[in-house]
């Protein structure tokens, strides 16, 4: 079991957590706490695109983006600041199973289009066939804050044509592909033919965990019971200059948080949201 620093592309901190026989292991930035890669039994979990982008307040396009304070378009920047900040790397283990804690502090660049002081804990732990983030979110402020806050994992598929998602049968979702409609998902195993980006309200509590072509499975917290599916498709994938044609039928984001409403928390209170991703065969 070991954690080692390295430097990623030029600039760029970053950590890899290695199991104790070698079968797993995870790099992750500190730009962003941004998770690029999972490994286990030789197979990589997760979809890094070869177009992404490596700079300063721009967000990385594959891995495992951190989704906060705000999901999608809003006042402040789309899907929030933290996934552009530098975290700092906190406590370490690895006695049992390999983890780290991450941290990202208010600042006076935050205070300015978010006038709240917080302070985010990541942990990030490697299993042998599992892995597991937990986001930790202290309001160190005088007042009541909110936010929204999401996982947004890349996983990597043969072919999104052939993909299939199970687990969300019966669960309400908001359509942003049809006018952000309400549907209720009657399929199930959900099947991709085109643009996809839905908002399963609540699917977490739905007593299912997700699956993934019916190999990974993904399972969020209480707390954390919001299930976004997006995949472009190849016309919004060409028109991206991070993604590209050639990679839309390369991924999935099944992505798991908080976003249907806000979190309220209170001063001097924590919140605490999680998920945790297993390759069963
Ligand atoms: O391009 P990004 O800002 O990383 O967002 C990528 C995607 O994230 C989520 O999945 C949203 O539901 C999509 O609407 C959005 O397009």
């Amino acid at each position: 079991m070991s954690i080692t620093e390295f430097e990623y592309k030029t600039g760029f901190p970053a950590l890899r957590l290695t199991n104790s026989n070698g079968s797993a292991s995870v790099e992750i930035l500190l730009y962003g706490a941004h998770v690029l890669s999972w490994t286990t039994n030789n197979k990589q979990i997760l979809f890094l695109s070869d177009k992404a982008i490596f700079a300063p307040g721009k967000a990385i396009r594959g891995g495992i983006p951190i989704v906060w304070p705000q999901f999608g378009p809003g006042p402040l920047p789309q899907h929030g600041f933290a996934r552009v900040k530098t975290w700092r790397l906190g406590k370490t283990n690895t006695n049992d199973d390999v983890s780290v804690e991450l941290h990202l502090l208010h600042d006076e660049d935050t205070l300015k289009i978010w006038p709240h002081k917080f302070n985010l804990t990541l942990t990030i732990r490697l299993k042998e066939k599992s892995f597991y983030q937990e986001l930790t979110v202290h309001n160190e402020d005088n007042h009541t804050f909110e936010f929204t806050s999401l996982f947004h994992t890349y996983f990597t598929v043969d072919d999104i044509k052939t993909t299939t998602i199970s687990g969300l049968n019966n669960v309400t979702y908001t359509d942003k592909v049809d006018g952000s409609k309400t549907k209720t998902e009657t399929n199930k195993t959900l099947e991709f033919t085109s643009e996809t980006d839905r908002v399963y309200n609540d699917g977490g509590k739905n007593a299912n965990p997700i699956l993934i072509n019916d190999c990974i499975q993904v399972i969020g917290s209480g707390t954390t019971s919001d299930i976004v599916v997006w995949n472009p498709w190849q016309e919004k994938a060409k028109g991206s200059v991070d993604i590209g044609e050639h990679n839309f039928s390369k991924f999935v984001c099944v992505e798991v948080g908080h976003v249907h409403d806000s979190v309220k928390l209170d001063k001097d209170q924590l919140w605490k949201g999680s998920h945790e991703i297993t390759l069963l065969k």
